[in-house]
């Protein structure tokens, strides 16, 4: 679990966090939501050690981030996945070696043990038999699931994923949803996902932080969202008359459901 706890931060004269608290459950796919600009990539930043609060601490498994010498903070970040936007892969690099990259940093395996992971987190994105190609030659839903592989490959506690599914048509962001959901739920990693998209909300908010001017504005899970009535959350995510009218469908069917 992590625990962020009254978290500010401020360039120069302008607060752009201003106390944040909250919990990121184990096991769950924990959401960063909120506008452009709103503070989730320097909220982000701030919980795994690239930016210091003015104020406030991380903790992780009750442990601060912030109190940790070098060497603590070392053996922090290779629990420590990351899906970058884009994929960030090496394009000289082929997919197996872009997935053996973090075991050729961070551990002391020999080459055939590393051989034997990289083929089993290739097989868990379902990518057995992409090992020789380039990063040219895959999909954008082919990328993310590279990513996610590399992102895996030292069997993380926690995962962070910054927005997932952008650039990504509706058919393969749902794969990759649930794709971090599943691993998510299998591995019982701490998954933080920053993201604008509103089917993945729904979909995979297990506990879900909403982000408003740099506040915490609403915290809750996609199932309370549908019965939210704070106004702000209300306009971000059903933002369209479309989408108003499938919440009050999802009202609708949660009430009978309860009714059963
Ligand atoms: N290194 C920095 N120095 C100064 N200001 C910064 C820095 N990084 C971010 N900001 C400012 O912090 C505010 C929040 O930015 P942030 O990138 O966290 O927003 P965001 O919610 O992630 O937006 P988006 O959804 O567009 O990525 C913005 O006003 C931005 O200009």
């Amino acid at each position: 679990m992590i625990e962020i706890s009254h978290i500010r931060k401020a360039f120069g004269d302008k607060t752009i966090l201003e106390d944040i608290s909250a919990q990121m459950e184990a096991g769950k796919c924990n959401l960063i939501i909120g506008t452009s600009g709103s503070g989730k990539t320097v909220l982000t930043k701030c919980i795994v050690g690239l930016f210091t609060p003015d104020s406030g601490d991380v903790l992780y498994s009750g442990e601060s981030m912030l109190t940790m010498n070098k060497h603590e903070k070392k053996l922090l970040r290779q629990q420590i996945g990351m899906l970058f936007q884009g994929s960030a892969l090496f394009d000289s690099k082929t997919v197996e070696e872009n997935v053996r990259f973090p075991l050729d940093m961070f551990s002391k395996q020999t080459m055939g043990e590393k051989q034997k992971r990289v083929d089993e987190v290739l097989a868990r994105v379902n990518l057995s038999g992409s090992n020789k190609k380039y990063p040219a030659e895959l999909s954008g839903g082919m990328k993310k699931r590279v990513g996610i592989a590399r992102a895996i490959v030292l069997n993380p506690k926690y995962l962070f994923c910054d927005e997932p599914n952008s650039g990504l048509d509706p058919q393969t962001s749902l794969l990759i949803d649930k794709l971090i959901k599943d691993i998510t739920h299998e591995f019982k990693t701490t998954t933080i996902v920053v993201t604008h998209d509103m089917n993945s909300v729904m979909e995979i908010g297990d506990h879900i932080i909403y982000l408003h001017n740099g506040r915490k504005q609403w915290e809750g899970s996609n199932k309370d969202i549908i019965f939210s009535k704070d106004t702000l959350l209300n306009n971000f995510i059903f933002a369209s008359e479309f989408l108003q009218d499938a919440k009050e469908m999802r009202m609708i069917e949660a009430s009978k459901n309860n009714q059963l």
